[in-house]
């Protein structure tokens, strides 16, 4: 049985944050799915780089170099973790020191990074969406590099060997000059915001309710990133991905929280390890 004292229940507007979140995701992706058609077109979509010709881009957010996209998204997992490690440093020092808290907040920050590291990085072995890629079929074709090889050794034998050879993750592929093609490409950009944004905001918003006209700079940091990071999904859900691979990433970050944040409030063992963020 717990001991902590059961907090007033969080709602914004009558809703569980977790009810909002629930809506919010999918709706953003379905806005920027929706705005998409109105790209014209003149800004082509490329289905093998999943993205507009940088040339015809539609806007700066539709090209993959955008700064935010190269200093934040690809480094996302760094600012989650900074984020949430300022506000629990203010959350614990400031307001309501609790060793059991912070370390069942470390626990849920464990989980997540571990969820992410095996779907995007590292799971013994290619990461999850470099299995299911080549699961659903698809494969590295070098068959660019190896024509620009059939040019130069004139042997067409030895430069269509080289259109698969055993690479089996996309950065792999991409890093030889290959094309990572043909299979499922889980949004890698939709389950890394929505598992980050998600839980930065289910992490404050019982303290942010509470504390609306004095938050502390921990909170404001966790929003400001969670900010940040949907305005990137809905640039995602417009300028990239189809609307299939964008639905794999909402349903594996979702399944993530849900096992972070649902699973607590019904299982008692689970509650007792991970907490809940607010009680
Ligand atoms: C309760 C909180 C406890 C916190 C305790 C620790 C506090 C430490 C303070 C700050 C130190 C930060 C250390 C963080 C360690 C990292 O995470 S470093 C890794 C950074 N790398 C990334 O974030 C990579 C993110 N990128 C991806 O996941 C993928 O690239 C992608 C964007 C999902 C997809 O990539 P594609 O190439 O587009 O396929
Ligand atoms: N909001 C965004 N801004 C810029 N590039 C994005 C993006 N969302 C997705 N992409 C790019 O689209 C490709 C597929 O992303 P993902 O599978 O991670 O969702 C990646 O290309 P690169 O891997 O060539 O950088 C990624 O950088």
């Amino acid at each position: 049985m717990s001991t902590q004292p059961s907090s007033p229940r969080t709602t914004i507007f009558g809703f569980s944050p977790l009810v909002l979140l629930t809506l919010a995701y999918p709706l953003t992706l379905a806005l920027g799915s929706l705005y998409s058609l109105t790209i014209p077109a003149s800004s082509p979509y490329n289905a093998l780089t999943q993205s507009h010709d940088p040339a015809t881009a539609p806007s700066y957010f539709a090209r993959k170099d955008n700064l935010i996209n190269i200093y934040f998204v690809k480094r996302g997992w760094f600012w989650f973790t900074l984020a949430l490690f300022v506000f629990q440093y203010y959350q614990h020092y400031v307001h309501t020191p609790s060793t059991r808290r912070l370390a069942q907040a470390a626990t849920r920050y464990a989980v997540a990074t571990a969820v992410w590291i095996l779907i995007t990085q590292w799971a013994f072995g290619p990461a999850i969406v470099d299995r299911t890629f080549a699961a659903s079929g698809g494969l590295c074709d070098l068959s660019a590099r190896a024509a620009v090889e059939e040019a130069r050794t004139d042997n067409a034998a030895v430069a269509a060997g080289k259109k698969v050879e055993g690479i089996v993750t996309g950065a792999g592929c991409r890093a030889a000059g290959g094309a990572w093609r043909g299979g499922h490409d889980i949004s890698g950009h939709v389950f890394l915001l929505i598992l980050g944004s998600g839980m930065l905001v289910l992490e404050t918003v019982p303290f942010v309710q509470r504390r609306w006209n004095n938050m502390h700079i921990g909170t404001k940091a966790a929003l400001g990133t969670a900010a940040l990071s949907w305005w990137m999904l809905l640039m995602t859900a417009t300028y990239f991905h189809t609307w299939f691979e964008k639905l794999t990433g909402l349903v594996v970050a979702f399944t993530t929280l849900g096992v972070m944040y649902i699973l607590p409030k019904e299982i008692e063992a689970v509650k007792q390890v991970l907490g809940q963020p607010g009680s």
